[in-house]
């Protein structure tokens, strides 16, 4: 496909060593050249392509030189758009990587849209829409693992697998194909359902293991929602504070004193948790601390992980069995904090109360007790299948509502199959099936789906 040529600035703004502005299209080097003077007088033109050149940029009008610079020199199609790519190095400061731009824009170029490099690598082939979709996850990722994902992603890991279903889905439409335009033979008939039957519950039942990958991707990627819930005065906020190793939230005696959640980005061991301070739950007569107390039971309800703290130099109280009856049904793990103070806490009650759940007793005070309380929660969530380095995660909102839609239509067809009805009528769920799974990998999107996902990018990606 022929397109325009675009440019961007492809580093973060504000000041850097170096910033990179880069350009793509079948103009490149044509306004790469109108702009780059080399020493030895060369065009970018007359070079071996994948070379990088030293000169300066001149203003062609006013042939004040601008900048500068490093520039390298790809042609396509090897490249990451598949079209000829220019990528100027310049200083990195803000008025010089704008003055790039507005020179290369000058002589030639259009601003590209977010995401507008990706999308030309997707449009040209180089890779799929999954693929796509991969390099802004790797962008975000905050952990080693969710980029790992990300990474298995971008290298195709999801497409092939997609790929496969889709193959096997196509075998079996190709075989009712025959049966439909020959129903005098009864024996292809009788072999139809067999094969159509075997490979779509083969497909289901690989659709259903991505779907169970999926609520990890989606942890991965965004951090588990982890509340910290207990009365007032525990050291809830003291936990949160150990946990990300910063001052972020006020510590005192004073009990009531987090007013609202205070929430903060931690990577335990691997596992990214949102991790989210409330006020203590209990009833108040304050305005504001009752306000924040019922933002506290709203964010509860949405937690994937709890960390309830309870003091162990103070009985349980009626408050601290309703809160234990509140999170009966959720990931939680008991954090029994205060252990270097007496205890007057009743840990054989404790235990009745939390059942099978994770006990872990800290001294905050004295930082007692916090690596066996991330260890607790590596362990939670990374028992089994998340160490398998080679699985395929799916991590995408958009690719489980199509693995979930998949599910459903690959359902029909194996139901009607088993109820004998007329292979035509299958096969169209079973075409159906092949549809969407392609819409995971782009193979079926129409333009609003790519104009909407693409925009999500940053500039100049
Ligand atoms: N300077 C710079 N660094 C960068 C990028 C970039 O665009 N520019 N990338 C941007 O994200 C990433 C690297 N990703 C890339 C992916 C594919 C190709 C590419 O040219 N692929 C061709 C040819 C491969 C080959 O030489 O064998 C291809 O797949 O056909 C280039 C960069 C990270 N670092
Ligand atoms: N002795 C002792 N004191 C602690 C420990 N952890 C926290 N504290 C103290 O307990 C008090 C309350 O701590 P916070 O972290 O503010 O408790 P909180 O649960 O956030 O309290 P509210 O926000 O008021 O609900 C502070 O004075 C802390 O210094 C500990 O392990 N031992
Ligand atoms: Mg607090």
């Amino acid at each position: 496909m022929e397109f325009d040529t675009i440019a961007a600035i492809s580093t973060p703004s504000g000041e850097g060593a170096i910033a990179i502005v880069r350009l793509s299209g079948p103009k490149a080097i044509e306004i790469a050249d109108k702009v780059f003077r080399a020493p030895s007088g060369k065009v970018l033109a007359s070079q071996a392509t994948h070379t990088i050149h030293y000169g300066h940029l001149q203003d062609p009008w006013t042939e004040e030189v601008v900048e500068e610079v490093m520039v390298s020199f790809m042609k396509a199609p090897k490249t990451f758009t598949r079209e000829d790519v220019i990528e100027i190095n310049c200083h990195g400061g803000i008025v010089s990587v704008n003055r790039v731009l507005s020179l290369v824009l000058r002589a030639g170029a259009r601003l590209a849209e977010p995401g507008e490099f990706t999308k030309r690598a997707f449009l040209n082939g180089r890779i799929d829409l999954s693929q796509a979709e991969a390099v802004m996850d790797l962008i975000r990722a905050k952990t080693d693992r969710a980029m790992d994902v990300a990474l298995g992603q971008m290298e195709g890991r999801l497409s092939k697998l997609i790929g496969t279903l889709r193959q096997a889905l196509l075998e079996s439409i190709a075989q009712m194909e025959v049966n439909i335009d020959y129903p005098e033979y009864d024996d292809v008939e009788e072999m139809t359902r067999p094969v159509m039957l075997e490979k779509s519950l083969w497909v289901r039942s690989e659709i259903e293991r991505l779907l169970q990958t999926s609520s990890q991707g989606k942890i991965l990627r965004e951090g588990l929602s982890t509340v910290i819930i207990g009365r007032p005065n525990v050291g809830k906020s003291s936990l949160l504070n150990s946990l990300v190793q910063e001052n972020k939230a006020i510590v005192t005696e004073i009990a009531g004193t987090t007013r609202d959640i205070i929430e903060e980005y931690v990577n335990v061991r691997g596992v990214p948790l949102r991790l989210v301070d409330t006020a203590g739950i209990r009833e108040t007569e304050d305005i504001v601390e009752r306000i924040g107390v019922e933002r506290s039971r709203k964010v509860l309800k949405e937690a994937d992980l709890i960390l309830y703290v309870l003091n162990y130099s103070e009985a349980l109280t009626a408050e601290d069995e309703l809160l234990f009856e509140a999170v009966k049904d959720m990931d939680y793990i008991v954090v029994i904090n205060k252990t270097d103070l007496p205890q007057k806490i009743d840990l054989g009650q404790v235990q009745q109360l939390a059942g099978n759940k994770r006990l872990v007793t800290t001294s905050l005070i004295e930082e007692e007790g916090i690596d066996q309380l991330e260890e607790s929660i590596a362990e939670l969530f990374f028992e089994g299948e998340l160490e398998a380095g080679d699985m395929t995660y799916v991590s995408n909102a958009r690719h489980i509502s199509l693995l979930h839609q998949a599910h459903q239509t690959i359902s029909d067809a194996i139901e009607a199959a088993e109820m004998d009805v007329p292979v035509d009528m299958i096969q169209i769920d079973v075409t159906r099936t092949w549809e969407i799974l392609g819409e995971i990998i782009g193979d079926t999107a129409d333009d609003g789906l790519l104009n909407q996902l693409f925009s999500q990018f940053c500039l100049g990606k």
